[in-house]
């Protein structure tokens, strides 16, 4: 049977992939009820069609902080890819190439930043950045991104601490040991690149992640980086302040894929909020239950001007390596292309909130 849509990518790699990596990768925290709503959240949201405009030439194409795309689908940072398919984040960040998309690579990938640089030069690549305890290592970290052609470093901010996810202390997922965290290497970095001496992940990030960082280590990273900073996980309008504040360039409105707290709000529940104050400030970008091209319109018509995927790529690497990420994008991005058509819209920048209501609104009628 053909796979014709995300949904369709995230049945076949759920019977593909081993239960202990497949609860590892498809888990959010606690009850995963935030898991759910970051999918169920867009269906409350309805599209308002304008009929009888010019549609034969829907283009996608635009530009973010710097970066010229075809298309604001890009790919949100997962850890660990090779375990999935070895195509891995090479993989991964061709297809995003191929669709002209942007790609952020996660500090704890499994292939070095370099290596993925040099395998997709034509990929325009952001570096998402965790901060380690080791100081060292994660100044080091960003100036080899610097020095690799990244655009633009992307500070998980939501991640200091980890969630509890119940899949991880049932499966204690760990990286197998022939594969490693590729952007820690030489002696001084051995802790943080291999898994081997923790119990799971969730021991590796405490030992190594900074529990301890503060906004003043955004302020930090802004004045050591010579490139624009997004901070990542952003949830209320009062963090979306405090990001323009300290300089950063954008952010990404997102909950880490539901896998930190439980009981958060979906993401495309607050995105409203956070673009009505600081949508003309800076560059607000989304992610958090994209599945389909309608959810990507739903999230540009509220205001961000780029949505991310994570898991849907991963499925597509499971299924189908580089091939399949490259499916699962182009899926999307043709169905977000028809959704202009159906809808009225030429350009990304004629997506506006004229184009979307609340169901809340039809209630009052
Ligand atoms: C398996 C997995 C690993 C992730 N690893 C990282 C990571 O290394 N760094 C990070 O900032 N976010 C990470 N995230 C969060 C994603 O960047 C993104 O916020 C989330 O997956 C978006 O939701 P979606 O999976 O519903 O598209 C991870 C998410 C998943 C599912
Ligand atoms: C190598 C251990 C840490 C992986 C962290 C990845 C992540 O952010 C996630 O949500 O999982």
């Amino acid at each position: 049977m053909a796979l014709v849509c995300v949904e369709d990518y995230e049945k076949e790699a759920f019977r593909n992939i081993p239960k202990n990596t497949l609860e590892f990768y498809r888990s959010g925290a606690g009850s995963e009820f935030s898991l759910a709503l970051n999918v169920d959240a867009f269906k409350r949201w309805r599209i308002l069609p304008r009929f009888l405009r010019d549609v034969g030439g829907v283009n996608t194409a635009c530009s973010i902080l710097g970066c010229k795309l075809s298309t604001p689908i890009g790919v949100a940072p997962t850890a660990m890819q090779r375990v999935i398919h070895d195509d891995g984040e090479i993989g991964n960040a061709r297809a995003a190439g191929k669709v002209g998309g942007i790609f952020i690579l996660s500090t704890v990938s499994t292939t070095s930043l370099e290596e993925v640089a040099k395998a997709a030069p034509n990929t325009s690549k952001w570096f998402q950045l965790y901060i380690y305890k080791d100081r060292s290592l994660t100044e080091s970290l960003v100036r080899r991104a610097e020095n690799a052609g990244y655009k633009a470093i992307v500070m998980t901010i939501d991640c200091a601490h980890f969630g509890a996810r119940r899949a991880d202390a049932r499966y204690k997922f760990k990286l197998p040991s022939h594969l490693g965290l590729l952007n820690f290497q030489g002696d001084r970095a051995s802790n943080a690149k291999s898994m081997q001496g923790f119990s799971g992940i969730q021991e590796y990030a405490n030992a190594q992640y900074d529990q301890s960082i503060t906004w003043a280590d955004v302020d930090w990273l802004v004045k050591f980086t010579k490139l624009p900073v997004i901070a990542k996980g952003v949830l209320t309008r009062e963090d979306a302040f405090l990001a323009r504040d300290y300089g950063c360039k954008g952010i990404i409105v997102s909950n880490h894929g539901a896998r930190q707290l439980d009981s958060v709000p979906a993401t495309i529940e607050v995105l409203p909020t956070i673009v009505d104050v600081v949508g003309n400030d800076m560059t607000i970008m989304f992610d958090g239950g994209v599945r389909q091209g309608t959810d990507v319109f739903k999230a540009l018509a509220l205001g961000a001007k780029a949505v991310f995927m994570g898991r849907p790529l991963l499925w597509g690497l499971a299924v189908n390596g580089q091939k399949g990420a490259e499916h699962v994008l182009e899926l999307v991005q043709r169905d977000l292309e028809l959704t202009m058509k159906l809808s009225g819209c030429v350009n990304v920048s004629d997506i506006t909130k004229d184009y979307i209501a609340h169901e809340s609104q039809f209630s009052k009628l």
